[in-house]
């Protein structure tokens, strides 16, 4: 199981702070979701966490800075599932879930039955092993965001960093691939980090939250302490109602103003 520690992560865009003194920790096998408005600066976290922007401020996992880390390295211990990623679109499915396991492939070397089996595995998993050699360009967009999850985890790291999983997706997948996370996490101890617009779905499944506002951390906590209809009320210019669901979770309803 892999722990998260961010300290004090600031994200410079262009001349824009997007991103101002971010404190958290995740524990190890602790599923966090990250929510806040449009523009709040969640996709910039998770990039920021995944290394693919620049930032000041310490990410460390397991107490090792992941600065310090050599990209093959990094690519071990974090997966991340971008938003909406351009996709090679002659690309078939399966070839481009293998990329998860670049990591673990010599340089000029060759993918093992290891690899493909792993792949062949997930693309199982998520409902994708018979669009195994469809080409990118011809999938539907709720296909496409299950392919780049099955991407993210072919890599086999520790901690998935996931930007939205399941917006595209219909009821039953998004259901399908929230179990399937709660489910690695619990057996193979997978530490995730999510963004969700869906709050009552993020109070579901969530062990804690951070309502991230303007580019800082406006609350954190249990999902009943950031679900709450003050801070959703100001944070999201929203009327709410929040009820409580299954095992005392929080949900969120929307209210006609
Ligand atoms: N390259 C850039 N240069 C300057 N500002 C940027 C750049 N990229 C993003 N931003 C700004 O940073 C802010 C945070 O963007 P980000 O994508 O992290 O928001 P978000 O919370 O994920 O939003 P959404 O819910 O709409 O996906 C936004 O105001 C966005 O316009």
């Amino acid at each position: 199981m892999s722990h998260v520690e961010v300290r004090d992560l600031t994200v410079v865009l262009e001349t824009r702070t997007v991103l101002s003194g971010v404190d958290f920790q995740v524990r190890g096998g602790d599923w966090l979701a990250v929510i806040g408005a449009n523009g709040a600066g969640k996709s910039t976290l998770l990039r920021a966490l995944a290394g693919v922007l620049p930032c000041s401020g310490e990410v460390l996992i397991d107490g090792r800075p992941a600065r310090r880390l050599r990209p093959r390295d990094r690519a071990r211990l974090l997966a991340y599932a971008p938003q909406a990623p351009a996709l090679p679109v002659d690309m078939t499915v399966f070839d481009y879930a293998l990329l998860g396991r670049t990591p673990y492939i010599s340089y000029l070397g060759r993918e093992s039955r290891r690899d493909r089996e792993v792949t062949a595995s997930v693309l199982d998993r998520l409902d994708l092993a018979s669009f195994a050699s469809r080409a990118l360009g011809h999938l539907s967009g709720g296909e496409r965001q299950r392919v780049v999850l099955a991407r993210a985890l072919v890599q086999q790291a520790p901690v998935l960093l996931l930007d939205e999983p399941t917006t595209a997706l219909d009821l039953g997948h998004q259901q399908q691939v929230l179990e399937l996370l709660d489910r690695l996490r619990l057996a193979d101890g997978l530490t995730v980090v999510t963004t969700l617009h869906d709050l009552s779905l993020a109070g579901q499944y969530a062990d804690s939250m951070m309502l991230v506002a303007g580019g800082r951390v406006a609350a954190s906590g249990a999902p009943a302490e950031v679900l709450t209809e003050k801070l959703i009320g100001e944070h999201f210019d929203a009327r709410v109602r929040v009820g409580t669901g299954a095992g005392g979770r929080p949900e969120v309803h929307l209210e006609r103003p």
